[in-house]
């Protein structure tokens, strides 16, 4: 953590916020239980937790979103009890939620404005006056790639996260909760969001996040307090990611990475050729079977270009894919994970993968075989469950409680999670595994680099992005590292040092 002044500042000062002896329940499940919480005013304090742990559900109860069965809330000394988020709204607190808030139909400039829309004399609102207005908030906050008179749905994920951020920063808050901000922030606007939160901290305001990265919490973070099972365990204002991930799951790790023991064979699973798509300006590589192959390089490179174009979910414009040594047309999703080729892409983003949220956890990864029992194969249905029953219990979906539980009943994790369990059940020999372990807990973490190495001993073909570069340095057999859609640099691996696969990045000769 940062040793900053606000640290040496004294504890007398009145709290920012308090949770005294919370308790909550949804149906059965108990999401927070005796829970206790201070953050002062000048510190930027991480709330660290186990995916369920129930950090979103503090957050809801603090800023009036949902009620507390038991226990007492206060805001700036202030006690507050009531669900009236319009009430914590007046008393300085702004929240960005993890499910983002903005209404999908409505432009930029009237999520942006719409509790404060510009009025003319008579207090009535000036719509002409609503697009300039949003204009000059987004170029405050220095975002220029927005336009406020688009409709929030047409928005990236990313996009939208920014649009939320800056509503929040706006509203010249003294509390300000945001709830997993970087987990679909393109990366290089987590350190805009960082700045901007100093800048807060510095003003004396109250920044309360939650992240799964530990690097950003020791980076930002004042103070840090971890829960566990819907409790406060330990507030610190120093803590090491391992003691970190002790206090948060109970399990300790000798490594925070597995050897990965699994042997490329000498055999071809995926062939590119010349591939041109997008951002990729005609790359070429060889994946083979039971390897682990690392894709690297600075954010925005052509890696997402890569995957999608790879899954048909972007066309080609020039180039050709072979799997097993055949070549192949990839045109549509449905051609990529089609038998005989048997692609799958996981992607990082749970909220476009469109799970189905109503449904349970258990037949939202069986519906990865829908596809094969529509079209008349086989499915075993025993076997089929027995796979869902072995992958949940290994992913630790839903801390072990039945699949039948309704999927926008889980944490945001644990929906990665089944996201990423519904593309493993396929019998996909080829897998696109996108920054799949984006806000996803330390120890699932550590659960998903283990069966990423089994699935490449079962002879899987791996293809491997993430935005943490120290995975793609450890996990990964062979590194291709991207550079302006070309391959600038290819490394052995492990590589262990992630700070190689950053300076091939940027090095102009292709000997890194
Ligand atoms: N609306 C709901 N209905 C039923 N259960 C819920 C609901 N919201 C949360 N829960 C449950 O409460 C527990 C705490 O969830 P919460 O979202 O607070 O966890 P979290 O620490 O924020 O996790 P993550 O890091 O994955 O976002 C989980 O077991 C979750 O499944």
């Amino acid at each position: 953590m940062t040793q900053t002044s606000s640290m040496a500042r004294s504890d007398t000062r009145a709290l920012a916020v308090r949770a005294t002896g919370v308790d909550r329940a949804f149906g059965g499940v108990q999401a927070l239980r005796d829970a206790s919480f201070a953050a002062r005013p000048g510190e930027i304090h991480a709330l660290a937790g186990e995916n369920g742990a129930g950090k979103s559900t503090l957050i809801k109860v603090l800023c009036g979103l949902i009620s507390a069965d038991k226990g007492t809330v206060e805001i700036l000394g202030t006690e507050v009890s009531k669900v009236q988020p319009a009430a914590r709204r007046k008393l300085g607190v702004a929240t960005a939620f993890q499910e983002l808030s903005l209404l999908p139909d409505l432009t930029v400039a009237e999520n942006l404005l719409l509790q404060d829309p510009p009025r003319g004399r008579l207090g009535l609102v000036r719509r002409s006056r609503l697009v300039p207005a949003a204009l000059a908030v987004l170029r405050h906050y220095g975002v220029d790639d927005i336009d406020p008179r688009a409709t929030a749905e047409d928005l990236s994920v990313g996009q939208r996260q920014v649009v939320e951020l800056v509503r929040v920063l706006a509203g010249e808050p003294r509390v300000v909760i945001l709830d997993e901000p970087t987990a679909a922030l393109p990366d290089r606007q987590v350190e805009w969001l960082a700045g901007h939160m100093r800048r807060l901290r510095d003003e004396g305001c109250c920044v309360i996040f939650t992240s799964h990265r530990w690097r950003e919490i020791e980076s930002l973070a004042d103070r840090v307090t971890v829960f566990r099972n819907g409790t406060q365990v330990a507030t610190r204002e120093r803590l090491s990611e391992a003691e970190a991930v002790t206090l948060m799951s109970g399990r300790s790790f000798a490594g925070a990475y597995p050897t990965i023991t699994a042997q490329p064979t000498d055999e071809s699973a995926l062939r590119v050729d010349g591939l041109k798509s997008g951002r990729l300006d005609g790359i070429s590589f060889d994946l083979r079977r039971g390897e682990i192959l690392g894709v690297g390089g600075l954010a925005g490179q052509g890696q997402r270009d890569l995957f999608l174009t790879l899954f048909g979910a972007r066309r080609a414009k020039e180039g050709t894919i072979a799997v097993d040594g055949k070549t192949v047309t990839v045109r549509s999703p449905k051609d990529a994970i089609r038998a005989g080729v048997g692609i799958a892409y996981v992607p990082e983003d749970r909220k476009a993968e469109g799970l189905f949220l109503p449904l349970s956890i258990r037949d939202n990864i069986a519906s990865a075989t829908l596809s094969r029992r529509a079209t008349g194969g086989f499915v075993n249905r025993g076997a089929e469950q027995a796979a869902i029953k072995s992958i949940v219990d290994q992913l630790r979906i839903g801390a072990g409680r039945s699949t039948n539980r309704a999927v926008d009943t889980l944490s945001g994790g644990n929906q990665q999670k089944v996201v990423m369990a519904r593309w493993l059940l396929t019998d996909a020999r080829i897998l696109l595994l996108f920054d799949v372990t984006r806000g996803v807990d330390a120890a699932t973490k550590h659960d998903i680099y283990e069966l990423v190495g089994t699935l490449a001993a079962q002879g899987r073909a791996i293809l491997y992005y993430s935005s943490e570069t120290e995975e793609i340095a450890h996990l990964c057999h062979r590194v291709l590292v991207l550079r302006e859609g070309k391959v600038a640099a290819e490394l052995a691996g492990p590589v262990g040092d992630a700070e190689r696969i950053v300076a091939a990045s940027i090095k102009e000769s292709q000997d890194a």
